[in-house]
């Protein structure tokens, strides 16, 4: 018979969120459960696993806590990643395997690694493993200052290498939006009120997670052990952002705290100057965007915009189908009736479709700013490529790619 395969939780969050003190609470009182448990951390010297050993009864003579240090486990280490929990797996000695990643893992990448045969290193997971559950943690009481911080994690000195440009902000929407249990942690620190406001942000930016608020990371194992919540196509679609643009018709609704969303929806190009400065000027209430952008430009191809916070990333996605000769247009549209639904007599694909989070968000009034950044009926039969366009375009890259 085949041997089951072990279940595994991964516990994300920024750095010093509470992921130790969770993972501290977990073991404690995981009612004979047999954990091993693999803590990774940024530095040298592994402080983490130092506080597991103390904070816990964990056995020293157990291989039971492995520490994978100076690295980070969804990239630099992600080979090492692979090869414990298989040894781990191989052994049959545990039931479970936690996860503590370190404090500027991608989720991504980290849940990846349990989905597919590894071409380097011949290890196959999916037939050892089971990613049980992304857990992310978040500092209820440091959020709002780590998010409009407008910092990378170079400025913090918490980067993996020069290299690492990445905005701690963007980290922190990247941890939120690919779970399946936010712990809304350090809520002794924070009042009802802005708890509440809190609370609604994240439900709006990942509808999908179990959202559980805890002090000193003290919840019940079972919410975060065994819980068979991680698909890993439904993690791919969990993000709130996604979650609107998928609903058929959207009523826009505020909550009691003011916040809300909708979907910008337009079939006109924006003019890549007008955009550009109205990124320079982004309101800001709105929390988060994301979505497809249409631009007058010279190369026919869509831009993904993503907004959090103070940071904007903006760069292009990849052809639109209309600009593919016919056959194969007809080809994807017969395997995609979704595609086709939406596909514009004129216009084909081409489509402005954001979805904006925000608090206090004046929609109608953002709506209409944006409006005025799409080309007007002369501009649109003009040559696009003409247009000044400051845009980060890199159209020489994907036209030699
Ligand atoms: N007031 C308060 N402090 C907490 C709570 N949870 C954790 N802490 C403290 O926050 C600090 C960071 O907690 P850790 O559990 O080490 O956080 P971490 O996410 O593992 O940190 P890194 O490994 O550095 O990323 C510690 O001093 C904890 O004692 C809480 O709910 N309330």
């Amino acid at each position: 018979m085949a041997n089951k395969k072990i279940p595994v939780t991964v516990l994300s969050g920024y750095l010093g969120s509470g992921k130790t003190t969770v993972l501290n609470h977990v073991l404690n009182n995981r009612d004979g459960l047999r954990v091993a448990v693999i803590v990774n951390d940024m530095s040298e010297v592994n402080i983490d696993a130092d506080l597991v050993r103390s904070g816990t009864n964990l056995s020293r003579t157990e291989e039971s806590l492995v520490e994978m240090s100076n690295g980070c486990i969804c990239c630099t280490l992600r080979e090492d990643l692979l090869r414990e929990v298989a040894r781990l797996a191989k052994d049959q000695a545990f039931d479970y395997i936690l996860i503590e990643s370190s404090g500027i893992s991608e989720p991504v990448p980290v849940a990846q690694t349990f989905s597919y045969a590894d071409p380097d290193s011949g290890i196959d997971l999916t037939t050892l493993a089971e990613l049980d559950c992304m857990v992310t943690v978040v500092d209820a009481h440091r959020f709002w200052n780590d998010f409009g911080s407008g910092e990378t994690l170079l400025d913090r000195n918490q980067a993996v290498g020069e290299e690492d440009h990445r905005d701690v902000v963007d980290l922190l929407i990247d941890q939120i939006e690919t779970c399946d249990v936010l712990l809304l942690n350090k809520c002794d620190l924070v009042d009802e009120v802005h708890l509440n406001e809190l609370e609604g942000v994240l439900r709006k930016l990942q509808p999908h997670a179990r959202l559980i608020r805890t002090v000193q990371g003290k919840i019940d194992p079972k919410m975060i052990l065994n819980t068979g919540l991680f698909d890993f196509e439904q993690a791919s679609v969990s993000a709130g952002w996604i979650q609107e643009l998928q609903k058929e018709s959207h009523t826009p609704e505020t909550d009691e705290y003011g916040i809300s969303s909708f979907v910008y929806r337009r079939r006109r190009p924006f003019h890549p100057q007008r955009l550009a400065d109205f990124m320079t000027e982004w309101p800001e209430e709105v929390v988060r965007a994301k979505g497809i952008a249409w631009i007058a430009a010279k190369g026919d191809f869509a831009a993904t915009l993503s907004q959090a916070s103070a940071s904007i990333q903006f760069g292009p996605a990849g052809y639109w189908l209309a600009s593919m000769p016919k056959e194969e247009q007809e080809a994807v549209l017969r395997t995609e009736p979704d595609m086709r639904k939406k596909w514009d007599e004129t216009w084909g694909d081409r489509i402005n479709e954001l979805v904006f989070i925000g608090i206090s968000m004046n929609a109608a009034d953002i709506e209409a700013q944006l409006d005025t950044c799409l080309v007007d009926d002369t501009e649109l039969k003009q040559d696009w490529s003409q247009f000044e366009n400051p845009l980060p375009w890199p159209i020489e890259s994907i036209v030699k790619a």
